[in-house]
């Protein structure tokens, strides 16, 4: 029997082969939906490797995790070495780290924690070498750096996507904005607020059968493609910002670095030399949308030394409240905000469900 790695390849072929036109749009969007079903298979949790002892399970500390994936001796340990002042053995041959290295750093005040990870190779998603428990670790992390060799083919860029892309991870993209609601009857009715350009309503009707659906209300509120209906479909995707690291431009030209400049979401450094660590640093703060709170006990200057940092989406005075210990919610009357989130420069008095920005001051009153 053809293992699913054949199947996969087997569709894609066809589908590389096959013409989008108006005659050919439902066999495509059939075929769309087989590949996202198979590749489902992938994702599901392997049975061999990657269980407890395998040392890829690591506690999570700080207030975010950002996860090192590349291919081997691209300089992923020499990195994380530097940037947390954890031991992860470097050297020049392949397969240096085997397992997951934990360390943290201290940006602006919060806790970051960073995981080396092992090199990946070709197929990794497929099940080759440690790839699938580099990408389990992958998927869980806020943040991913893709570190690449500026020395090697940028090929190795378009891999490394493939293979994140294949088990269901979104690098530097939003969730589509489809909504499906799911009916008795009526068939299948689409709405769209812009035009769509990239999917027709044959494939819509195609996919929606793969998926056994025949009466839903579709909405489309962005130009999704295709694959992004597939997405919503699936429900499993996980969307996380990535960076690509082009590590080792102590091997290039100015005029080469300059080009690389040119890549969306990418930070040149040399880890050897320790050069443009300033500016990845700071990328990495940006894409990580933490929000810094400092607390203001009584009349007494705000402490500015250590504040309560929360998660973009996870910030509001209650989830500060929360992370101070969990009875003061109980306790709270309200909350006096100076900084971006208050209306004036005065502090502005709000309630449990005020969204504070990064730097806000926060007094809290008890009942
Ligand atoms: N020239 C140059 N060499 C570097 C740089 N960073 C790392 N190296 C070298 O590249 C080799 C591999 O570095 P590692 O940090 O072990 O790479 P890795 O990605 O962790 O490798 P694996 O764990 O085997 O996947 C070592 O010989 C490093 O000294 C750099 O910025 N410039
Ligand atoms: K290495
Ligand atoms: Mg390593």
């Amino acid at each position: 029997m053809a293992t699913t790695a054949a199947k996969i390849k087997e569709i894609e072929d066809e589908m590389s082969k096959t013409q989008k036109n108006k005659a050919t749009s439902y066999h495509l969007g059939q075929l769309r939906a087989k590949l996202a079903k198979l590749k489902r298979e992938l994702i599901a949790p392997a049975s061999s490797g990657g269980g407890p002892g395998v040392g890829f399970d690591v506690a999570r500390t700080g207030m975010a995790t950002v996860g090192f994936v590349g291919f081997p001796s691209v300089g992923k340990s020499t990195l994380m070495s530097g940037l947390t002042g954890q031991d992860s053995l470097a050297a020049a041959y392949e397969f240096t780290t085997l397992t997951t290295v934990p360390g943290t750093m201290n940006v602006h005040g919060a806790s970051i924690q960073i995981l080396d990870l092992p090199g990946i190779i070709e197929g990794a998603k497929d099940g080759k070498g440690r790839g699938r428990q580099v990408i389990a670790v992958a998927r869980t992390c806020q943040l991913i750096f893709i570190v690449l060799d500026v020395c090697k083919p940028l090929r190795d860029k378009a891999l490394l996507e493939h293979e994140l892309e294949g088990v269901g991870i979104r690098l530097n993209k939003t969730r589509p904005n489809i909504y499906i609601q799911r009916k008795d009857k009526g068939g299948i009715a689409v709405t769209n607020t812009v035009p769509l350009t990239k999917i027709d309503h044959d494939e819509i009707r195609a996919i929606c059968s793969e998926y056994k659906m025949s009466n839903a209300s579709i909405a489309f509120r962005s130009d999704a493609s295709a694959d992004d209906l597939v997405d919503v479909l699936e429900g499993n995707r996980i969307y996380i910002p990535a960076i690509y690291v082009l590590n080792k431009i102590d091997q290039i030209s100015i005029q080469e670095l300059d080009l690389l400049y040119k890549i969306p979401n990418s930070v040149p450094i040399s880890s050897r030399m320790w050069l443009n660590i300033d500016e990845l640093v700071e990328t990495m703060w940006d894409r990580l949308k933490l929000v810094r709170v400092y607390t203001k006990p009584g009349k007494a200057p705000p402490d500015y030394s250590a504040p309560v940092v929360l998660r973009e989406g996870r910030c509001t005075v209650g989830d500060f409240c929360d992370a101070i210990h969990k009875e003061i919610k109980n306790n709270l009357k309200y909350a006096v905000v100076y900084g971006r989130s208050a209306r004036h420069s005065k502090g502005q008095k709000v309630g449990e469900s005020h969204v504070l920005m990064d730097e806000d001051i926060c007094r809290l009153f008890k009942r």
